[in-house]
């Protein structure tokens, strides 16, 4: 079978929302290829941290079995986490259904979910050895789904400030421009991994990347990378300057942002087009602007939200690769 559903930007791109059916609950989730755990916010939880969103109520589902004696604890890049209890029930995204999926069910949420009222949850679909569930680790969606997938793909079309799809079991060769280009993935660390050891702006000197190693994680909002790499970039960018007060590197609003075009498995170079990165204004005149690509101190680069507004994204759990193409 296939699932296709909505990728909806909320807040100015931060993350993409898809509505997931749980135990006959639909809830509006973020699909994170970056984590592994597919956790929700739920009955369970005190009803100061349930404000603003829209819960799974454990006492409605007919199917939801409780796991006992199964707990969760995950945290995240960023600082976040969630904690709480484990149950099974059947889900379905899009059309595709898992019977008896893992729903991990938190009891407690870091205030930053607590305040992103959008988001009642996140579905991972990184590789099952990153699963926190403990004493018995447990299968993604994904890795569920798969045998009963007509292709053991998924794909990632999202678009900037437009609605675009999660699609599970085919990819839909009418939503990207020329051919697909396909790297190794290396799964070592629980991630769809890959090589990514130069950048080029134009037809400028590629920049090398220390480490040389990307991941592809529809969760994280920015495209993070090496100082060097972003020095590099923005030096192409009138008045664009590191702004700690910001966090990061902003520059006029309207910048004429160059293309930046990154290596992925050493195979081929995908593009990122200059408009994308620029994020988002910092000031309420929309004069100085914060951009989408920024530095992070790590070996391993995150391509983010960023990455995936410039390309349609195919992941492949049959022999573990990544397929990149541009949006149609
Ligand atoms: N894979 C990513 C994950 O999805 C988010 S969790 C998250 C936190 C708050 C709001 C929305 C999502 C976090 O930032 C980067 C990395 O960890």
């Amino acid at each position: 079978g296939t699932g296709k559903v909505t990728a909806t930007p909320i807040n100015g791109d931060v993350e993409y929302l898809s509505p997931v059916n749980i135990g006959g609950q639909t809830l509006n989730l973020d699909f994170d290829s970056g984590s592994s755990d597919l956790w929700v916010f739920n009955s369970q939880l005190s009803t100061a941290s349930q404000t603003g969103h829209t819960v799974f109520n454990v006492a409605k589902s007919q199917t939801l079995q409780m796991m006992t004696g199964a707990t969760y604890s995950i945290s995240y890049g960023d600082g976040s986490g969630s904690a709480g209890n484990v149950g099974t029930d059947t889900v379905n995204i899009g059309g595709a259904t898992v019977t008896s999926q893992a729903i991990e069910l938190a009891t407690a949420v870091s205030a930053s979910f607590v305040e992103d009222t959008a988001s009642n949850g996140l579905v991972g679909l990184a590789f099952s050895k990153l699963n926190t569930v403990k004493p018995t680790q447990q299968k993604t969606f994904f890795d569920n789904a798969m045998p009963n997938l007509a292709e053991p793909v998924f794909t990632a079309d999202l678009r900037s400030n437009a609605v675009g799809a999660y699609e599970f079991g085919a990819i839909d060769t009418s939503k990207f421009n020329g051919t697909m280009q396909w790297a190794a993935v290396n799964t070592t660390n629980g991630f769809w991994q890959f090589s990514s050891e130069k950048f080029q702006v134009g037809d400028a000197t590629p920049m090398a990347v220390p480490g040389g190693q990307a991941i592809a994680d529809t969760g994280t909002t920015l495209m993070l990378t090496s100082a060097a790499v972003v020095n590099a970039y923005y030096a192409n960018v009138q008045g664009a300057v590191n702004d700690q007060q910001v966090g990061g590197v902003t520059f006029p609003c309207n910048s004429q942002l160059p293309d930046l075009q990154f290596d992925v498995g050493g195979s081929f170079m995908a593009n990122v087009k200059g408009s994308d990165i620029n994020f988002a204004p910092v000031d309420n005149a929309g004069t100085t602007c914060f951009g989408g690509v920024q530095a992070i101190q790590s070996n391993l680069q995150i391509y983010g939200d960023i990455m995936f507004k410039s390309q349609f994204v195919a992941f492949n759990g049959g022999n573990n690769s990544i397929g990149m193409a541009p949006h149609q």
